[in-house]
């Protein structure tokens, strides 16, 4: 890759974020860990040095070896970034007297440099550290200032090294792309060529040579994940590319036929195994959420096994992995974090299946995904899924599974997902599903006394599922919807919503 960006991570909360606007000016990046610096940098033409909760004061806060970068290669530090650059080349950084967080002001901009491009006095940008640059570093000049913070942007003399202290890939930064973009464009001189018909382009041709005439298995789950991942393979390899779609008895109703059908009229080679009754027996009587979780991922492993045998000389598997499930960053504390759920998963395949895996979609965003998939002519209904839980109604449950538990839940969801698509109020929302309580309570249907079951409705905002915020539904789809389902649906006699956000509680109750 001739036009690639290192992000080093310094274990800032929004090195993500940096990637993502990097990649918005359509220039591929890559993040690493400030202490796995690669020794061959030729393919990257720019480095950007993210934040990070540590101070550059303290001895055990990352202190990585950038003489291979600085001076030789365009370099930005941003916030830790910046004063990592100040702190060991003659500047002064200190903790400063108040904390600075949040928006601020570019007050004076000093020098005509091509970093400040179409940037003026008055931009809005975002602040968020604790210690500030006292003194510049030598041999570097002033770029601009904010009311609070005098050394906001710098420049070395003589190299297209830069540091800024406000982080200019929040949106709070009104210019904040545009910066990056003077940096990236102007300055490093990349190019823009990373688009998703170029991402095509070359992963079709790099699949075509790494996999020649050798067969592919790919789980595809009815997500956007796997069934990009899968329209790319079977542009490179055909019907070589052999797809298992795997109905778990939990999936939403109808899914099953309808996602079947809908990937067969796209032409990919898709075999659909109703495996529901071995999943149903499997979880029979079991009520814990993980031991749920650990079951389901138990008879999915065997079952894709299974078929994956009755495919003659597969010789790969295929994954629909993303990049944020690979990127290595920094943690804060450096531990593991806690499991708070395990997540069902075919990334956990084990080894006895001697696959080798090929993961085309594992550089990129999710919503880079969907814009590939866009480029490919995917349907927008499937690209606009919202994200359905590998062990799926299991973990809406709660308590104990049945067959008859599972049809009530899927009249229920059906029709609360089927009411937000009717109100045009399905996009809006990030995801949606109904739960089914392990709780009987007292109503009156007709004069008769009913003791029946209640459901919860769930629908929240997102960007990436680890926060999440309940959506304010209008009361009159809420009224509406909860008539439908007590009426429709035998068994159910009550209806809640959940207005709780993410964290403290998960978005699946399970
Ligand atoms: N019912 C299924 N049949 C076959 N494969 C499945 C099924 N469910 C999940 N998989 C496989 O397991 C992988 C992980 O599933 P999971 O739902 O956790 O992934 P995801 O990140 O949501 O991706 P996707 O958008 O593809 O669903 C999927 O990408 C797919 O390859
Ligand atoms: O593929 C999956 N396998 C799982 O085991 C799993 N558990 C939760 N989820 C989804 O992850 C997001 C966050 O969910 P929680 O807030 O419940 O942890 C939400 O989008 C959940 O639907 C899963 N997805
Ligand atoms: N956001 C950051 O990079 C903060 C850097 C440093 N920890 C500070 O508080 O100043
Ligand atoms: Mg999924």
């Amino acid at each position: 890759m001739q036009n690639n960006v290192l992000i080093l991570d310094f274990g800032s909360q929004y090195t993500q974020l940096i990637a993502r606007r990097v990649r918005e000016l359509n220039i591929f990046c890559e993040i690493k860990p400030y202490n796995k610096l690669p020794d061959d940098l030729t393919e990257f033409k720019a480095v950007i040095l993210s934040g990070s909760p540590h101070s550059v004061r303290a001895e055990d806060a990352p202190h990585p070896d950038l003489s291979n970068i600085k001076g030789k290669k365009p370099l930005l530090g941003v916030c830790y970034g910046a004063q990592y650059l100040a702190h060991f080349n003659g500047g002064n950084v200190e903790k400063s007297n108040t904390r600075e967080y949040g928006r601020a002001k570019l007050a004076k901009l000093y020098e005509q440099d091509p970093f400040l491009k179409h940037i003026e006095v008055g931009s809005q940008v975002w602040m968020s550290h604790a210690d500030t640059i006292k003194n510049l570093p030598e041999k570097s000049i002033l770029l601009a200032s904010t009311h609070d913070v005098e050394n906001a942007a710098f420049k070395f003399i003589g190299e297209d090294t830069y540091g800024i202290q406000f982080h200019p890939e929040v949106y709070h930064s009104t210019d904040g792309k545009q910066i990056l973009e003077n940096f990236l464009v102007h300055i490093a001189k990349v190019a823009q060529t990373w688009t998703p018909a170029a991402f095509v382009e070359t992963t079709v041709a790099e699949l075509k040579a790494k996999i020649g005439d050798e067969k592919v298995i790919l789980g595809l789950s009815g997500g956007v994940d796997s069934s990009v991942a899968a329209v790319l393979l079977n542009k490179a390899i055909g019907d070589n590319l052999h797809c298992i779609f795997v109905n778990n008895g939990l999936l939403r109703k109808n899914e099953f036929e309808d996602v079947l059908h809908q990937y067969k009229d796209m032409g990919l080679n898709v075999k659909g195994v109703d495996a529901s009754a071995r999943f149903l027996d499997a979880l029979e009587g079991e009520s814990d959420p993980e031991k749920k979780r650990k079951t389901i991922g138990r008879v999915f492993i065997e079952v894709f096994d299974d078929e994956a045998h009755k495919v003659e000389n597969a010789k790969w598997l295929a994954q629909g992995t993303i990049y944020p499930d690979v990127i290595e960053s920094v943690s804060a504390t450096g531990g593991p974090s806690a499991t708070i759920k395990s997540h069902h998963n075919v990334g956990g395949l084990p080894d006895f299946m001697k696959l080798k895996v090929v993961e085309p979609l594992k550089m990129l965003f999710k919503d880079e995904v969907r814009r590939v998939g866009k480029s490919m002519g995917l349907e927008p209904n499937l690209l606009g899924r919202h994200p359905f839980p590998g062990p799926g109604l299991a973990i809406r449950i709660l308590g104990d599974i049945t067959r008859e538990k599972v049809a009530i839940l899927q009249e229920v969801d059906h029709i609360f997902i089927q009411g937000l698509k009717d109100w045009g109020l399905y996009d809006q929302v990030w995801q949606a599903g109904a739960m089914l309580l392990p709780v009987n309570s007292v109503g009156v249907m007709g004069d008769e006394r009913t003791y029946e079951k209640c459901v919860a409705l769930r629908a929240v905002e997102s960007t990436d599922g680890m926060t999440a915020d309940w959506v304010n539904l209008p009361y009159e789809f809420l009224q509406k919807t909860s008539n439908d389902i007590i009426n429709k649906v035998p068994g159910v006699n009550r209806v809640v919503y959940d207005i709780s956000s993410k964290p403290p509680a998960t978005i699946e109750w399970e």
